[in-house]
């Protein structure tokens, strides 16, 4: 019935997809699939920077990505995750809504 149709809809509504340069730095974290929730990439992108050891073991907020895709994807050799800003413009270069 409609309900159903628009309740289906619903779940899709908050999915993006990542272009494929990101998409494959969420697999090498683990993750499976195509489309995720916003929460599901930054889970990820977050499970990365610890398989790669990317953060510093003293100063734990400080990612050091250059060198690595993820930095070449943020446009930075560093940054602290005091200040998500440039993960957030990344994103917004690297996703695309999937509800189409
Ligand atoms: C608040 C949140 C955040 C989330 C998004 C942003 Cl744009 C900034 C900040 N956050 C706070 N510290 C981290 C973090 C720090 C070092 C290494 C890995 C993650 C995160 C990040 C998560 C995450 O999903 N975080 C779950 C709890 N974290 C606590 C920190 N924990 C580790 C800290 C280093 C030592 C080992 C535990 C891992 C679980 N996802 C991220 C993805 C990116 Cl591109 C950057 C950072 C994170």
């Amino acid at each position: 019935a409609a309900e159903n149709a628009c309740r289906i809809t619903l779940g899709q509504v908050n999915q993006v997809r990542p272009k494929l340069p990101l998409l494959k730095i969420l697999q090498a974290a683990g993750a499976q699939g195509e489309t995720f929730t916003l929460k599901e990439v930054m889970h990820y992108l977050g499970q990365y920077i610890m398989v790669r050891q990317l953060y510093d073991k003293r100063q734990q907020h400080m990612v050091y990505c250059g060198g690595d895709q993820l930095g070449e994807l943020l446009g930075l050799e560093s940054f602290s995750v005091k200040d998500p800003s440039p993960v957030y413009d990344m994103l917004k270069r690297n996703l695309t809504s999937a509800a189409m």
